[in-house]
């Protein structure tokens, strides 16, 4: 156990994160994931537990291989559970639903539809009982949160990657799922246009506050989004290798995170974990 954790721990951090129930919004439990490859089985996950809060934003870090996307690609659904459970507000799940929003690290859009049409496609799933007028204003408002109002009627493929982004970003939130996953949904972006767009999502997360998941290699951004950090440890067999407490009062601004005294305390941690 750390010294960071420990500490943490008297203020309320319960190790294993055995959280009371009507907090949790997230249950991993036991989860186990093997492939199947020419060479036998491979278990990539084993014994893997994790609880995670309502309004709560997790990061996830841990070497490339160590099965992060497999992890996030269980929650949302879209990859079959070899052992164990997941659940969702105590509701285990059986595959992907409107309750989980996904953001990849390529936003996947239809390149040829404008961004209004590309955040309709979800909305006009989800809410099928709204009328038009309704589902236009949700889409537009969640385009105009992510500061595309001038970009309505854009072609997704006439716009640069972050503001493809930004239209993923949107796109996840319109449908108002109780939890969003995003696997380095910024890993494509140059440093200024990554810092913009995080500032972005703090913000919607700010005034929306569903739970977030998010995975990411970059380890001051996963300090500066985060309630917790949960490092995975190194496959094969990887599971939940300790969990850093981010303490920084919200709202935060990369300044007041980076002039703060834990600051790199926390830098060190996240650092020494992945370099052992
Ligand atoms: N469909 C599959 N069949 C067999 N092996 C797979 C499959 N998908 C992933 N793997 C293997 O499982 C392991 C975990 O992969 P995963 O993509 O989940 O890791 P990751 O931590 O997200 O990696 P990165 O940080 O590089 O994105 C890797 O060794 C990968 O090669």
């Amino acid at each position: 156990m750390s010294t960071i954790t420990a500490e943490k721990k008297t203020k309320g951090f319960v190790e294993n994160g055995l959280f009371p129930s009507n907090e949790v919004m997230l249950d991993l439990k036991q989860l186990k994931k093997v492939y199947p490859t020419p060479k036998g089985d491979y278990v990539v996950l084993e014994d893997l537990n994790l609880q995670i809060r309502k309004e709560e934003f997790v990061t996830i870090i841990g070497h490339s291989g160590c099965g992060k996307t497999t992890m996030l690609s269980m929650i949302a659904g879209l990859n079959p559970i070899s052992g164990g459970n997941i659940s969702v507000l105590g509701r285990h799940i059986k595959g992907p639903g409107p309750d989980r929003g996904v953001i990849f690290q390529a936003p996947s859009l239809m390149p040829w539809m404008t961004s209004l049409q590309n955040v309709l496609l979800g909305v006009n799933q989800v809410f099928p009982d709204a009328t038009k007028a309704q589902r236009n204003d949700i889409a537009k408002y969640y385009l105009q949160k992510v500061g595309l109002e001038d970009a309505f009627n854009k072609r997704a493929s006439d716009l640069s990657q972050g503001m493809q982004q930004r239209v993923g970003i949107a796109r996840a939130f319109a449908i108002k799922p109780k939890v969003l996953l995003l696997d380095e949904p910024f890993g494509m972006l140059d440093s200024l246009t990554r810092g913009e767009l995080q500032d972005t999502l703090i913000d919607i997360w700010n005034k929306e506050k569903i739970t977030a998941v998010m995975i990411t290699h970059d380890v001051d951004e996963a300090i500066f989004l985060a309630d917790r950090v949960v490092m995975m440890t190194s496959g094969p067999r990887a599971k939940i290798g300790d969990v850093l407490n981010i303490d920084f009062e919200r709202p935060r601004t990369r300044k007041t995170v980076l002039e703060h005294d834990d600051y790199y305390k926390y830098r060190k941690h996240l650092i020494d974990f992945l370099e052992h």
